[in-house]
């Protein structure tokens, strides 16, 4: 279970998070939306532990933050914006490079099912010559080299083709549903927001995106 309670985040002068609190469990999908610089990545940052809050405290399966973040770290995927792989090597290189940098080991095997889960099958092939799809892929991969039970994605099918997105969206599920993940993510595309998420958060002032969804009949809660 994942508790936030009381999230406040402030830079010098400008408080961007502020009195945020919610509670996830196992096996869900919360979908974060906001408009631009609502915070929404500040979040996510706080939550994989890069970033301290001003004020609150967030619990992971019973861990403070305050007090375990080693610990916690080792239960944490965090996929960025920006994609973070090798580019002059190929998926196959990549996986095991990070494989290395693990806290828990994987099969050559096990790292290629990983990607294969996701209909990435690019093994060979250098990562310069990828779509995007197939990059956000791989990123995604790398970042369940640990088996994380809470998976933090920043903007993950962002640019990115139908068919990748779909096929991304269905994966995500099945680590829930199958798996008992958490997973946390954002993006701007509602109608994806609305098929995969089993709560959608809405972050921010500017009430945009929660009237949006509202009126696609979708239930939206404000958290901040
Ligand atoms: N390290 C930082 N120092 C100072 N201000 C920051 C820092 N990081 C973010 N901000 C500010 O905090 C606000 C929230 O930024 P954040 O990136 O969390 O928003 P966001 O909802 O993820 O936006 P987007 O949808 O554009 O990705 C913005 O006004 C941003 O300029």
């Amino acid at each position: 279970m994942l508790e936030v309670s009381g999230l406040k985040k402030r830079y010098k002068e400008k408080t961007v998070i502020d009195q945020l609190s919610f509670q996830m469990q196992r096996g869900e999908i919360v979908g974060l939306v906001g408009e631009n610089g609502a915070g929404k990545s500040t979040l996510l940052q706080l939550l994989a532990t890069i970033m301290q809050p001003t004020e609150g405290d967030i619990q992971l399966d019973g861990l403070s933050y305050r007090n375990d973040r080693k610990k916690i770290r080792r239960k944490i995927g965090y996929v960025p914006q920006d994609i973070s792989i090798w580019e002059e090597f190929t998926v196959e290189e990549n996986m095991l490079f990070f494989e290395k940098l693990s806290w828990k080991r994987r099969s050559k095997e096990q790292c290629r099912q990983l990607c294969l889960d996701m209909q990435l099958t690019h093994w060979k092939e250098s990562v310069q010559s990828l779509s995007g799809g197939m990059k956000r892929k791989l990123n995604l991969a790398i970042s369940l080299l640990h088996d994380p039970m809470l998976l933090l994605l920043d903007e993950p099918t962002v640019g990115i083709d139908l068919k990748s997105k779909t096929e991304i969206g269905t994966y995500l599920h099945s680590l829930a549903k199958n798996e008992g993940k958490m997973i946390i993510y954002t993006s701007h595309d509602m109608d994806e927001i609305t098929h995969i998420c089993d709560h959608v958060y809405s972050i921010g002032k500017d009430p945009f995106y929660t009237e949006l969804l509202k009126g696609k009949g979708v239930a939206v809660e404000v958290i901040a």
